[in-house]
């Protein structure tokens, strides 16, 4: 899908370190229009994650500017950051982060706020178009990984957030779940949503309307059919620098 409007999340040249010499983004910018999917790919350790987090608003770049929406975030307090964050978009972790306490529906329901029953029906609906239906009133302990992180998509997209984020949401699901997430993902993009995703598996990041590459903390966009921008590295080029790190 491609872009028609002005871009809702505009990065231009984060950068952030973690404490150290490891890690971190050197480079990034980009610009996510409304109803486009974008991938992120690169090498284990290269910043995929770290750049989420910026992107979320969940790290702060040391510096850089990112703007969601119109608002320039690096003008806002902590407090307004978490807000429009809450607001605005929907991010899915390497990790997930379900609340153990909750079944399957009621973690996606907490995206809207403590009042879980009053969003019962959008987010057993959700759950259900993920293929799991039969799983929403289980305690999310009794899931699989992979389950965990189909509901974990449908908590980041339930809102219909102008920005979904997320994190590998197709890492340990097998062909057909895949394909539900990335329908849904797609669905999201289609009424709207700037959908960003990392991901490792070339096929998943070919879906995507823009694909980026992280190379040790740098930022590169990919030429996809009618673009000409930076060269994409060589798979070969990228696991012989994998295998340097
Ligand atoms: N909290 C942290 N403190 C210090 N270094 C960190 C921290 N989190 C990540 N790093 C380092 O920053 C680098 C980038 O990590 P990041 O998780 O962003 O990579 P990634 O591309 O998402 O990797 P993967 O594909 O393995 O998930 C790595 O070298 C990592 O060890």
């Amino acid at each position: 899908m491609r872009a028609h409007t002005s871009p809702v999340l505009v990065a231009d040249n984060l950068c952030f370190a973690y404490p150290g010499e490891r890690g971190g983004i050197r480079s990034a910018s980009l610009a996510l229009s409304a109803s486009v999917t974008a991938s992120v790919r690169g090498p284990s350790g290269s910043g995929k994650s770290t750049l989420l987090a910026l992107l979320g608003l969940i790290l702060t770049p040391a510096s850089g500017t990112l703007s969601l929406a119109g608002t320039d975030t690096g003008r806002l307090s902590r407090r307004e950051r978490d807000r429009l964050r809450r607001q605005r978009i929907g991010v899915v972790l390497q990790d997930v982060g379900l609340l153990p306490y909750l079944n399957a529906w009621e973690n996606v329901a907490t995206a809207f706020g403590p009042r879980l029953g009053a969003h019962r029906k959008e987010a057993r609906g959700l759950v259900e178009r993920l293929g799991m239906g039969e799983l929403a009133d289980a305690p999310v302990t009794t899931l699989s990984g992979g389950e965990r992180r189909r509901i974990a998509v449908a908590r980041a997209a339930v809102k219909q957030p102008a920005v979904i984020l997320a994190d590998e949401p197709t890492a340990g699901l097998d062909p057909a779940a895949a394909k539900l997430v990335l329908d849904a993902l797609g669905a999201q993009a289609a009424r709207g949503a700037a959908v960003l995703l990392v991901t490792h598996d070339p096929a998943v990041a070919e879906c995507c309307a823009e694909q980026y590459v992280v190379e040790r903390g740098s930022l590169t966009r990919q030429a996809t059919d009618d673009q000409s921008v930076a060269p994409a590295p060589r798979p070969e080029q990228m696991a012989s620098e994998e295998a340097q790190r």
